[in-house]
Protein backbone atom coordinates (compact mmCIF):
# COMPACT_ATOMS: atom_id res chain seq x y z
CA UNK A 1 0.00 0.00 0.00
CA UNK A 2 1.39 3.14 -0.76
CA UNK A 3 1.80 6.25 1.41
CA UNK A 4 -1.34 8.21 -0.55
CA UNK A 5 -3.65 5.47 -0.39
CA UNK A 6 -2.84 5.11 3.50
CA UNK A 7 -3.27 8.89 3.69
CA UNK A 8 -6.91 8.49 1.85
CA UNK A 9 -7.90 5.91 4.38
CA UNK A 10 -6.91 7.70 7.41
CA UNK A 11 -9.20 10.64 5.55
CA UNK A 12 -11.90 8.74 5.14
CA UNK A 13 -11.40 7.00 8.49
CA UNK A 14 -11.17 10.48 9.99
CA UNK A 15 -13.92 11.92 8.27
CA UNK A 16 -16.26 8.96 9.23
CA UNK A 17 -15.61 9.81 13.22
CA UNK A 18 -15.65 13.54 12.64
CA UNK A 19 -19.22 12.49 10.95
CA UNK A 20 -19.96 10.14 13.92
CA UNK A 21 -19.16 12.34 16.79
CA UNK A 22 -21.50 15.74 14.89
CA UNK A 23 -24.30 13.08 14.45
CA UNK A 24 -23.77 11.90 18.23
CA UNK A 25 -23.34 15.75 19.84
CA UNK A 26 -26.83 16.48 17.59
CA UNK A 27 -28.53 13.76 18.79
CA UNK A 28 -27.46 13.82 22.37
CA UNK A 29 -28.06 18.05 22.39
CA UNK A 30 -31.85 17.40 20.91
CA UNK A 31 -32.48 13.85 23.12
CA UNK A 32 -31.50 16.29 25.97
CA UNK A 33 -33.44 19.14 24.92
CA UNK A 34 -36.37 16.84 24.28
CA UNK A 35 -35.84 15.50 27.53
CA UNK A 36 -35.97 18.82 29.03
CA UNK A 37 -39.11 20.17 27.05
CA UNK A 38 -41.11 17.47 28.59
CA UNK A 39 -40.29 18.77 32.41
CA UNK A 40 -41.90 21.76 33.50
CA UNK A 41 -39.72 23.90 34.44
CA UNK A 42 -41.06 27.21 36.61
CA UNK A 43 -42.31 30.07 34.55
CA UNK A 44 -39.94 33.38 34.21
CA UNK A 45 -37.31 34.81 31.82
CA UNK A 46 -33.80 33.49 30.94
CA UNK A 47 -32.67 36.76 29.48
CA UNK A 48 -30.07 37.14 27.23
CA UNK A 49 -27.11 34.29 26.87
CA UNK A 50 -25.12 33.62 29.20
CA UNK A 51 -25.76 36.90 31.10
CA UNK A 52 -29.35 36.32 31.31
CA UNK A 53 -30.91 38.88 34.08
CA UNK A 54 -27.43 38.99 35.84
CA UNK A 55 -27.16 43.48 35.07
CA UNK A 56 -30.87 43.93 36.51
CA UNK A 57 -30.22 41.75 39.23
CA UNK A 58 -26.47 43.56 40.06
CA UNK A 59 -28.51 47.17 39.38
CA UNK A 60 -30.99 45.98 41.96
CA UNK A 61 -28.77 44.54 44.57
CA UNK A 62 -26.20 48.39 44.48
CA UNK A 63 -29.31 50.01 45.27
CA UNK A 64 -30.24 47.62 48.34
CA UNK A 65 -33.35 46.97 46.04
CA UNK A 66 -32.85 43.44 45.30
CA UNK A 67 -36.33 42.01 46.68
CA UNK A 68 -38.44 45.52 45.41
CA UNK A 69 -36.47 45.95 42.01
CA UNK A 70 -35.69 42.38 41.51
CA UNK A 71 -37.61 39.11 43.03
CA UNK A 72 -41.07 40.90 44.07
CA UNK A 73 -41.96 42.21 40.57
CA UNK A 74 -40.92 38.75 39.49
CA UNK A 75 -42.98 37.12 42.02
CA UNK A 76 -46.32 38.74 40.93
CA UNK A 77 -45.84 37.63 37.58
CA UNK A 78 -44.92 34.40 38.16
CA UNK A 79 -45.50 33.45 41.59
CA UNK A 80 -43.18 32.49 44.43
CA UNK A 81 -40.94 30.42 42.36
CA UNK A 82 -40.05 31.66 39.01
CA UNK A 83 -36.51 30.79 37.17
CA UNK A 84 -34.09 33.33 35.68
CA UNK A 85 -30.41 32.98 34.41
CA UNK A 86 -27.66 34.93 36.70
CA UNK A 87 -23.94 34.85 35.93
CA UNK A 88 -24.42 31.96 33.59
CA UNK A 89 -26.48 29.47 35.19
CA UNK A 90 -30.31 28.85 34.76
CA UNK A 91 -31.55 30.03 38.63
CA UNK A 92 -34.86 29.05 40.07
CA UNK A 93 -35.77 31.58 42.44
CA UNK A 94 -38.24 30.33 45.31
CA UNK A 95 -39.67 32.27 48.24
CA UNK A 96 -41.53 31.45 51.52
CA UNK A 97 -41.30 29.12 54.53
CA UNK A 98 -42.44 26.25 52.59
CA UNK A 99 -39.63 26.86 49.78
CA UNK A 100 -37.03 27.41 52.60
CA UNK A 101 -37.87 24.49 54.53
CA UNK A 102 -37.92 22.41 51.80
CA UNK A 103 -34.37 23.04 49.98
CA UNK A 104 -32.42 24.17 53.43
CA UNK A 105 -33.28 20.72 54.70
CA UNK A 106 -32.39 18.70 51.69
CA UNK A 107 -29.18 19.83 51.74
CA UNK A 108 -26.61 16.93 50.82
CA UNK A 109 -29.67 15.36 49.51
CA UNK A 110 -31.31 17.17 46.58
CA UNK A 111 -29.18 20.34 46.97
CA UNK A 112 -25.62 21.71 47.57
CA UNK A 113 -24.81 25.21 48.84
CA UNK A 114 -22.67 26.65 45.40
CA UNK A 115 -20.88 29.52 45.61
CA UNK A 116 -19.33 31.34 42.76
CA UNK A 117 -15.57 30.73 41.33
CA UNK A 118 -14.30 33.33 42.87
CA UNK A 119 -15.59 33.04 46.77
CA UNK A 120 -14.24 29.56 46.90
CA UNK A 121 -10.79 30.47 45.67
CA UNK A 122 -10.52 33.64 47.91
CA UNK A 123 -12.56 31.89 51.01
CA UNK A 124 -10.51 28.11 50.09
CA UNK A 125 -11.70 24.91 48.34
CA UNK A 126 -11.34 23.30 52.23
CA UNK A 127 -13.55 25.48 53.98
CA UNK A 128 -16.83 24.33 55.12
CA UNK A 129 -18.92 25.95 53.00
CA UNK A 130 -17.16 23.93 50.33
CA UNK A 131 -17.47 20.66 52.30
CA UNK A 132 -20.27 17.74 52.00
CA UNK A 133 -21.54 14.56 54.13
CA UNK A 134 -18.99 13.27 56.09
CA UNK A 135 -16.35 16.21 56.28
CA UNK A 136 -18.70 18.70 56.63
CA UNK A 137 -20.17 16.86 59.80
CA UNK A 138 -16.85 16.83 61.19
CA UNK A 139 -16.03 20.51 60.98
CA UNK A 140 -19.18 21.26 62.03
CA UNK A 141 -19.18 19.51 65.09
CA UNK A 142 -15.67 21.12 65.92
CA UNK A 143 -17.11 24.75 65.38
CA UNK A 144 -20.07 23.72 67.18
CA UNK A 145 -18.13 22.62 70.19
CA UNK A 146 -16.16 25.84 70.82
CA UNK A 147 -19.70 27.97 70.52
CA UNK A 148 -22.17 25.87 72.47
CA UNK A 149 -23.67 27.21 75.55
CA UNK A 150 -20.50 25.52 77.40
CA UNK A 151 -17.93 27.11 75.27
CA UNK A 152 -19.79 30.51 74.75
CA UNK A 153 -20.18 31.34 78.91
CA UNK A 154 -15.85 30.79 78.77
CA UNK A 155 -16.36 33.50 76.40
CA UNK A 156 -18.67 35.93 77.80
CA UNK A 157 -16.29 37.80 80.06
CA UNK A 158 -13.10 37.78 77.42
CA UNK A 159 -15.46 39.32 75.22
CA UNK A 160 -16.89 42.12 77.88
CA UNK A 161 -12.98 42.72 78.21
CA UNK A 162 -12.29 42.89 74.89
CA UNK A 163 -15.64 45.28 74.48
CA UNK A 164 -14.43 47.36 77.66
CA UNK A 165 -11.08 47.80 75.59
CA UNK A 166 -12.32 49.06 72.67
CA UNK A 167 -14.72 51.35 74.21
CA UNK A 168 -11.66 52.89 76.31
CA UNK A 169 -9.28 53.33 73.01
CA UNK A 170 -12.38 54.11 70.20
CA UNK A 171 -15.02 56.16 72.13
CA UNK A 172 -13.14 57.58 74.84
CA UNK A 173 -12.97 61.37 74.77
CA UNK A 174 -14.64 61.57 71.61
CA UNK A 175 -18.22 63.14 70.75
CA UNK A 176 -18.66 61.26 67.25
CA UNK A 177 -17.61 58.07 66.21
CA UNK A 178 -18.89 56.06 62.83
CA UNK A 179 -20.79 53.06 64.73
CA UNK A 180 -20.73 50.77 61.83
CA UNK A 181 -16.86 50.83 61.40
CA UNK A 182 -15.93 50.62 64.93
CA UNK A 183 -18.36 47.94 65.34
CA UNK A 184 -16.30 45.99 62.41
CA UNK A 185 -13.20 46.54 63.92
CA UNK A 186 -14.64 45.31 67.30
CA UNK A 187 -16.58 42.56 65.78
CA UNK A 188 -12.83 41.44 64.12
CA UNK A 189 -10.96 41.99 67.44
CA UNK A 190 -13.56 39.42 68.80
CA UNK A 191 -13.06 37.02 66.41
CA UNK A 192 -9.64 36.68 65.86
CA UNK A 193 -8.52 36.98 69.50
CA UNK A 194 -11.56 35.29 71.57
CA UNK A 195 -12.06 32.33 69.00
CA UNK A 196 -8.45 32.04 67.71
CA UNK A 197 -5.79 33.70 70.32
CA UNK A 198 -4.77 35.93 67.48
CA UNK A 199 -3.56 39.78 68.66
CA UNK A 200 -4.73 41.59 65.90
CA UNK A 201 -1.57 43.85 64.22
CA UNK A 202 -1.85 47.24 62.20
CA UNK A 203 -3.14 46.53 58.89
CA UNK A 204 -4.77 43.29 59.41
CA UNK A 205 -8.33 44.37 59.15
CA UNK A 206 -7.35 46.24 55.59
CA UNK A 207 -5.90 42.76 54.22
CA UNK A 208 -9.15 40.85 55.13
CA UNK A 209 -11.22 43.62 54.10
CA UNK A 210 -8.78 43.28 50.75
CA UNK A 211 -9.80 39.67 50.68
CA UNK A 212 -13.49 40.65 50.93
CA UNK A 213 -14.02 43.08 48.34
CA UNK A 214 -12.86 40.49 45.56
CA UNK A 215 -15.31 37.80 46.91
CA UNK A 216 -18.13 38.44 44.41
CA UNK A 217 -15.44 39.88 41.73
CA UNK A 218 -14.88 38.39 37.66
CA UNK A 219 -12.24 35.86 38.77
CA UNK A 220 -9.97 37.37 36.56
CA UNK A 221 -6.55 37.60 37.68
CA UNK A 222 -4.89 40.33 35.69
CA UNK A 223 -2.67 43.21 37.69
CA UNK A 224 -4.72 45.98 38.91
CA UNK A 225 -8.72 43.36 39.02
CA UNK A 226 -10.21 43.50 42.52
CA UNK A 227 -9.70 39.74 42.36
CA UNK A 228 -5.90 40.03 41.73
CA UNK A 229 -5.63 42.45 44.46
CA UNK A 230 -7.43 40.23 46.55
CA UNK A 231 -5.91 36.88 46.23
CA UNK A 232 -2.69 39.05 46.87
CA UNK A 233 -4.18 39.24 50.43
CA UNK A 234 -5.14 36.04 50.88
CA UNK A 235 -1.47 34.61 50.42
CA UNK A 236 -0.43 37.02 52.96
CA UNK A 237 -3.18 35.85 55.32
CA UNK A 238 -2.57 32.31 54.38
CA UNK A 239 0.97 32.99 55.45
CA UNK A 240 0.37 34.73 58.65
CA UNK A 241 -2.03 31.69 59.80
CA UNK A 242 0.25 28.89 58.60
CA UNK A 243 3.05 30.47 61.21
CA UNK A 244 0.37 31.02 63.92
CA UNK A 245 -0.99 27.08 63.03
CA UNK A 246 2.56 25.79 63.19
CA UNK A 247 3.47 27.63 66.77
CA UNK A 248 0.21 26.39 68.49
CA UNK A 249 0.88 22.81 67.03
CA UNK A 250 4.28 22.91 68.34
CA UNK A 251 3.09 24.11 72.07
CA UNK A 252 0.03 21.61 71.94
CA UNK A 253 2.06 18.52 70.80
CA UNK A 254 4.30 19.37 73.40
CA UNK A 255 1.93 19.94 76.80
CA UNK A 256 -0.02 17.07 74.99
CA UNK A 257 1.10 14.37 77.58
CA UNK A 258 0.15 16.61 81.08
CA UNK A 259 -2.63 18.73 79.60
CA UNK A 260 -5.05 16.84 77.48
CA UNK A 261 -6.55 18.89 73.73
CA UNK A 262 -6.54 22.46 73.34
CA UNK A 263 -7.44 25.17 75.85
CA UNK A 264 -11.39 25.66 74.41
CA UNK A 265 -10.93 28.32 71.78
CA UNK A 266 -11.85 27.40 68.16
CA UNK A 267 -8.37 27.70 67.05
CA UNK A 268 -6.47 25.34 69.65
CA UNK A 269 -9.51 22.59 68.56
CA UNK A 270 -8.83 23.05 64.70
CA UNK A 271 -5.03 22.44 65.67
CA UNK A 272 -5.80 19.48 68.11
CA UNK A 273 -7.74 17.90 65.08
CA UNK A 274 -5.04 18.38 63.00
CA UNK A 275 -2.72 16.65 65.90
CA UNK A 276 -5.26 13.35 65.51
CA UNK A 277 -4.56 13.64 61.64
CA UNK A 278 -8.94 14.23 61.38
CA UNK A 279 -8.07 18.01 59.02
CA UNK A 280 -5.24 19.07 57.04
CA UNK A 281 -3.33 21.88 58.31
CA UNK A 282 -5.07 23.42 54.43
CA UNK A 283 -8.26 22.86 56.37
CA UNK A 284 -7.49 24.77 59.03
CA UNK A 285 -6.27 27.67 57.02
CA UNK A 286 -9.27 27.86 54.81
CA UNK A 287 -11.83 27.56 58.03
CA UNK A 288 -10.54 30.23 60.11
CA UNK A 289 -10.50 32.55 57.31
CA UNK A 290 -14.05 31.48 56.42
CA UNK A 291 -15.48 31.86 60.17
CA UNK A 292 -13.72 35.58 60.27
CA UNK A 293 -15.63 36.65 57.09
CA UNK A 294 -18.79 34.70 58.22
CA UNK A 295 -18.52 36.68 61.67
CA UNK A 296 -17.51 40.01 61.53
CA UNK A 297 -19.42 42.01 58.29
CA UNK A 298 -22.52 40.13 59.24
CA UNK A 299 -22.67 40.85 63.07
CA UNK A 300 -21.59 44.66 62.69
CA UNK A 301 -24.16 44.96 60.54
CA UNK A 302 -26.58 43.24 62.53
CA UNK A 303 -25.36 45.94 65.11
CA UNK A 304 -25.78 49.37 63.08
CA UNK A 305 -29.53 48.11 62.27
CA UNK A 306 -30.55 47.46 65.58
CA UNK A 307 -28.98 51.14 66.80
CA UNK A 308 -30.63 52.38 63.61
CA UNK A 309 -34.15 51.01 64.78
CA UNK A 310 -34.18 52.32 68.26
CA UNK A 311 -32.90 55.65 66.80
CA UNK A 312 -36.13 55.69 64.97
CA UNK A 313 -38.23 54.40 67.99
CA UNK A 314 -37.42 56.30 71.22
CA UNK A 315 -40.29 54.42 73.00
CA UNK A 316 -38.81 50.66 72.11
CA UNK A 317 -35.31 52.54 73.11
CA UNK A 318 -36.96 53.35 76.84
CA UNK A 319 -37.95 49.88 77.35
CA UNK A 320 -34.63 48.61 76.03
CA UNK A 321 -33.01 50.77 78.33
CA UNK A 322 -34.92 49.62 81.55
CA UNK A 323 -33.90 46.64 80.52
CA UNK A 324 -29.84 47.30 80.95
CA UNK A 325 -30.37 49.66 83.38
CA UNK A 326 -31.92 46.33 85.70
CA UNK A 327 -28.98 43.98 84.85
CA UNK A 328 -26.73 46.81 85.87
CA UNK A 329 -27.98 47.48 88.99
CA UNK A 330 -28.34 43.63 89.70
CA UNK A 331 -24.63 44.10 89.62
CA UNK A 332 -21.08 45.21 91.46
CA UNK A 333 -19.57 48.21 90.28
CA UNK A 334 -17.04 47.42 87.56
CA UNK A 335 -18.15 43.43 87.46
CA UNK A 336 -18.58 41.77 84.03
CA UNK A 337 -21.49 40.52 82.48
CA UNK A 338 -22.25 36.18 82.59
CA UNK A 339 -23.88 34.24 80.47
CA UNK A 340 -27.13 34.18 82.54
CA UNK A 341 -27.16 37.99 82.20
CA UNK A 342 -27.50 37.66 78.57
CA UNK A 343 -30.90 35.71 79.79
CA UNK A 344 -32.23 38.38 81.28
CA UNK A 345 -31.83 40.80 77.65
CA UNK A 346 -35.09 38.96 76.03
CA UNK A 347 -36.70 42.81 74.51
CA UNK A 348 -32.85 43.63 73.58
CA UNK A 349 -32.95 40.06 70.97
CA UNK A 350 -35.93 40.95 70.11
CA UNK A 351 -35.20 44.35 68.70
CA UNK A 352 -32.06 42.65 67.32
CA UNK A 353 -34.35 40.35 65.64
CA UNK A 354 -36.76 42.34 64.45
CA UNK A 355 -33.75 44.58 63.38
CA UNK A 356 -32.56 41.36 61.18
CA UNK A 357 -35.37 40.95 59.73
CA UNK A 358 -36.33 43.88 58.40
CA UNK A 359 -32.64 44.18 57.16
CA UNK A 360 -31.24 40.81 56.98
CA UNK A 361 -27.24 41.01 56.68
CA UNK A 362 -27.77 37.92 54.06
CA UNK A 363 -29.83 38.37 51.24
CA UNK A 364 -30.20 34.56 50.83
CA UNK A 365 -28.00 32.01 49.17
CA UNK A 366 -27.22 29.80 46.23
CA UNK A 367 -27.61 26.24 46.12
CA UNK A 368 -27.29 23.44 43.36
CA UNK A 369 -29.98 20.92 42.22
CA UNK A 370 -27.73 17.38 42.49
CA UNK A 371 -30.76 15.85 40.49
CA UNK A 372 -33.76 16.74 38.91
CA UNK A 373 -36.20 18.41 41.60
CA UNK A 374 -40.00 18.24 41.25
CA UNK A 375 -41.22 21.01 43.63
CA UNK A 376 -44.11 23.21 43.55
CA UNK A 377 -45.21 21.35 40.05
CA UNK A 378 -42.16 21.84 38.25
CA UNK A 379 -39.53 20.30 37.86
CA UNK A 380 -35.72 21.99 38.48
CA UNK A 381 -33.57 20.29 36.52
CA UNK A 382 -30.30 18.88 37.66
CA UNK A 383 -27.58 21.36 37.95
CA UNK A 384 -29.24 24.33 37.90
CA UNK A 385 -29.11 26.59 40.64
CA UNK A 386 -31.65 27.72 43.42
CA UNK A 387 -31.67 30.85 45.39
CA UNK A 388 -33.45 31.00 48.68
CA UNK A 389 -34.23 34.44 50.29
CA UNK A 390 -34.52 35.91 53.31
CA UNK A 391 -36.69 39.13 52.40
CA UNK A 392 -39.22 36.79 50.84
CA UNK A 393 -40.88 35.43 53.68
CA UNK A 394 -39.42 38.50 55.83
CA UNK A 395 -41.94 40.84 54.06
CA UNK A 396 -44.75 39.15 53.50
CA UNK A 397 -47.80 39.50 54.89
CA UNK A 398 -48.87 35.68 55.39
CA UNK A 399 -46.13 35.29 57.62
CA UNK A 400 -45.49 38.74 59.57
CA UNK A 401 -48.59 41.14 59.97
CA UNK A 402 -47.63 44.52 58.41
CA UNK A 403 -44.14 43.30 57.16
CA UNK A 404 -42.77 47.05 56.94
CA UNK A 405 -43.90 48.58 60.87
CA UNK A 406 -40.95 48.12 63.26
CA UNK A 407 -42.55 45.88 65.95
CA UNK A 408 -40.36 43.97 68.23
CA UNK A 409 -42.81 42.62 70.42
CA UNK A 410 -43.85 40.51 67.62
CA UNK A 411 -41.32 37.95 68.76
CA UNK A 412 -43.45 37.41 71.83
CA UNK A 413 -45.12 34.48 70.10
CA UNK A 414 -43.01 31.95 68.02
CA UNK A 415 -42.77 32.23 64.33
CA UNK A 416 -43.47 29.55 61.92
CA UNK A 417 -40.92 27.40 61.13
CA UNK A 418 -38.36 28.63 58.19
CA UNK A 419 -40.34 32.05 57.85
CA UNK A 420 -37.42 34.13 59.58
CA UNK A 421 -33.84 32.89 58.92
CA UNK A 422 -31.79 35.96 59.07
CA UNK A 423 -29.16 32.26 60.00
CA UNK A 424 -30.21 30.18 57.15
CA UNK A 425 -31.44 26.90 58.53
CA UNK A 426 -31.55 22.83 58.06
CA UNK A 427 -27.44 21.82 58.04
CA UNK A 428 -25.97 24.81 57.25
CA UNK A 429 -28.27 26.71 59.73
CA UNK A 430 -25.57 29.66 60.65
CA UNK A 431 -22.40 27.96 62.73
CA UNK A 432 -22.17 30.84 64.82
CA UNK A 433 -25.27 32.32 65.73
CA UNK A 434 -25.00 32.19 69.74
CA UNK A 435 -21.93 33.98 69.71
CA UNK A 436 -23.25 36.93 67.01
CA UNK A 437 -26.35 37.28 69.91
CA UNK A 438 -23.54 37.16 72.62
CA UNK A 439 -21.61 40.29 70.58
CA UNK A 440 -24.80 41.96 69.67
CA UNK A 441 -26.36 41.90 73.33
CA UNK A 442 -22.77 42.28 75.25
CA UNK A 443 -22.28 45.47 72.34
CA UNK A 444 -25.70 47.14 73.33
CA UNK A 445 -25.23 47.31 76.71
CA UNK A 446 -22.14 48.39 76.97
CA UNK A 447 -22.68 51.45 74.51
CA UNK A 448 -26.56 51.76 76.62
CA UNK A 449 -25.42 51.93 80.08
CA UNK A 450 -22.71 54.19 79.47
CA UNK A 451 -23.67 56.64 76.11
CA UNK A 452 -26.40 58.95 75.87
CA UNK A 453 -26.00 58.82 71.70
CA UNK A 454 -28.25 59.69 68.40
CA UNK A 455 -28.29 58.97 65.08
CA UNK A 456 -26.54 62.11 62.86
CA UNK A 457 -28.35 60.54 59.86
CA UNK A 458 -31.00 58.80 60.31
CA UNK A 459 -31.76 58.12 56.74
CA UNK A 460 -28.55 57.13 55.49
CA UNK A 461 -28.61 55.16 52.23
CA UNK A 462 -28.00 51.26 52.42
CA UNK A 463 -25.57 50.03 49.82
CA UNK A 464 -24.27 46.20 48.45
CA UNK A 465 -21.07 45.47 48.02
CA UNK A 466 -20.42 42.75 48.69
CA UNK A 467 -22.59 42.67 51.88
CA UNK A 468 -25.09 45.35 52.94
CA UNK A 469 -23.76 48.53 55.25
CA UNK A 470 -25.07 52.13 55.75
CA UNK A 471 -23.07 54.44 53.41
CA UNK A 472 -21.66 57.04 55.02
CA UNK A 473 -20.24 54.36 57.93
CA UNK A 474 -23.08 55.42 60.19
CA UNK A 475 -22.30 58.23 62.64
CA UNK A 476 -23.98 58.73 66.03
CA UNK A 477 -22.68 62.01 68.38
CA UNK A 478 -22.33 60.38 72.08
CA UNK A 479 -22.01 62.18 75.20
CA UNK A 480 -20.82 59.97 78.32
CA UNK A 481 -23.76 58.98 81.06
CA UNK A 482 -23.35 60.97 84.59
CA UNK A 483 -22.11 58.02 86.76
C1 LIG B 1 -25.57 38.49 62.65
C2 LIG B 1 -24.58 37.70 62.32
C3 LIG B 1 -24.66 36.55 61.37
C4 LIG B 1 -25.56 36.30 60.37
C5 LIG B 1 -26.77 37.13 59.96
C6 LIG B 1 -25.17 35.04 59.75
C7 LIG B 1 -25.86 34.44 58.71
C8 LIG B 1 -25.55 33.20 58.19
C9 LIG B 1 -26.33 32.51 57.19
C10 LIG B 1 -27.61 33.03 56.52
C11 LIG B 1 -25.73 31.33 56.94
C12 LIG B 1 -26.22 30.24 56.00
C13 LIG B 1 -25.69 30.41 54.61
C14 LIG B 1 -26.26 29.36 53.67
O1 LIG B 1 -27.28 28.74 53.93
O2 LIG B 1 -25.65 29.19 52.60
C15 LIG B 1 -24.54 31.27 57.77
C16 LIG B 1 -23.64 30.22 57.77
C17 LIG B 1 -22.51 30.20 58.55
N1 LIG B 1 -22.15 31.10 59.53
FE1 LIG B 1 -23.14 32.79 60.03
N2 LIG B 1 -24.04 34.58 60.37
C18 LIG B 1 -23.70 35.46 61.38
C19 LIG B 1 -22.64 35.35 62.25
C20 LIG B 1 -21.75 34.31 62.29
C21 LIG B 1 -20.68 34.15 63.25
C22 LIG B 1 -20.42 35.09 64.43
C23 LIG B 1 -20.01 33.01 62.91
C24 LIG B 1 -18.82 32.35 63.55
C25 LIG B 1 -17.95 32.81 64.33
C26 LIG B 1 -20.66 32.45 61.75
C27 LIG B 1 -20.28 31.29 61.11
C28 LIG B 1 -20.97 30.68 60.09
C29 LIG B 1 -20.54 29.45 59.46
C30 LIG B 1 -19.29 28.66 59.79
C31 LIG B 1 -21.50 29.16 58.49
C32 LIG B 1 -21.48 27.98 57.52
C33 LIG B 1 -22.21 26.82 58.13
C34 LIG B 1 -22.16 25.57 57.28
O3 LIG B 1 -21.93 25.64 56.06
O4 LIG B 1 -22.39 24.52 57.87
N3 LIG B 1 -21.71 33.26 61.39
N4 LIG B 1 -24.48 32.42 58.53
Amino acid sequence: MTVITRLADFLVYLSFSIFLAVSFAIFFTHYRSGKNKTKKVPPGQMGIPWIGETIDFYKAQRKNRLFEDFVEPRIQKYGKTFKTRLMGSPTVVVNGAEANKFFLSNEFKLVISSWPTSSVQLMGKDSIMEKQGDAHRCLRGIVAASLNSTGLDALVPIICKTVEAHMEKYWHGHEKVSLFHLTKVLTFTIVLKCLFGIEVKPGMLETFERVLEGVFALPVNFPGSKFSSAKRAREEIKEMLRDVIRKNREEMENQIEDEGEGEGILLSRLVAALIRGEITEAEVIDNVVLLVFAAHDTTSFAIAMTFRMLGHHPNCYSTLLQEHDDVLRSKRPNEVLTYEDMNKMKYTWQVARESMRIFPPIFGSFRKAIDDIAYDGYTIPKGWKVLWTTYGTHYDEEYFHDPLAFNPGRFDEPVQPYAFLPFGGGPRLCAGYQLAKLNILIFVHYVVTRYDWSLISPEEPITIDPLPFPSQGMPIKISPKLA
